[in-house]
């Protein structure tokens, strides 16, 4: 049985890019068994700041703890994590199955059963024989949300995970969601659908001139 309590600890954390402070000397806590999410203008750093939480994007200063570990420098990235940032990116001769295989034997604690039901739940299981090449955008953003969920991570940082679904895929992704919190998983959402993060989200925090403040 799992005991440990996930947290994530930013300590002055900045980033410059092209002499800007996208986040600047922004401290933060976060936990295990919440929904937070991330508002703010487009431009604003919320991608910026979810790919260095994950280790994707490297911190200019200020550090990162997962775990009390140091990202960046006891571990290169979360130990369990599940990341939905940008398109996601799949193999196009690949079919969608096949896929969710490749990124499963990379910690081989799923099977080929549980990848199964996970293509199920989100409604591609049909379309098994599919190459990725032929899934159109819904397709390919419910596969992108098997693989982040498939493997039960301590972590979900989903960045626009709601784009290309229809209302019943948000549905889908929000019961997923509420399933990982009650398991005790860290989830931090950043996502255009105002309706979706504020049904989820235990706490909202706003990202402007990069630094984070809490929200209604
Ligand atoms: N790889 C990069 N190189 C240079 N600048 C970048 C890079 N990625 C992002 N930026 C800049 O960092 C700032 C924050 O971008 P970011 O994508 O994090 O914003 P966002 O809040 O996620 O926006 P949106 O809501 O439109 O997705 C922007 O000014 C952007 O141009």
């Amino acid at each position: 049985m799992k005991i440990k309590h996930t947290e994530i600890e930013t300590e002055q954390l900045t980033k410059v890019l092209h002499n800007q402070k996208v986040i600047d000397q922004t401290d933060a806590y976060f936990e295990g068994g919440r929904v937070y999410g991330i508002q703010g203008d487009s431009g604003s750093g919320k991608t910026v700041f979810l790919s260095m939480l994950c280790g994707l994007v490297r911190p200019t200063s200020g550090s990162i703890q997962i775990n009390q570990k140091l990202l960046g420098t006891d571990i290169m990235q979360p130990d369990s994590v599940g990341i939905m940032i940008g398109r996601p990116v799949f193999l196009k001769e690949y079919t969608g199955f096949q896929n969710l295989q490749l990124l499963a034997a990379v910690r081989r604690e799923i099977s080929n059963t549980h990848i199964r039901k996970m293509m199920d739940f989100v409604k591609l299981g049909s379309n098994e024989r599919r190459r990725y090449g032929a899934y159109t955008p819904q397709m390919a953003q419910r596969l992108g949300i098997a693989a982040a969920f498939m493997e039960q991570p301590d972590i979900l940082l989903l960045d626009g995970a709601t784009s290309e679904l229809d209302p019943g895929g948000v549905d889908m992704l929000m019961d997923l969601i509420r399933r990982a919190r009650e398991r005790d998983a860290l989830i931090i959402i950043s996502d255009r659908n105002e309706g979706f993060l504020r049904e989820l989200s235990d706490e909202i925090y706003y990202l402007s001139e990069g630094s984070l403040s809490a929200g209604a």
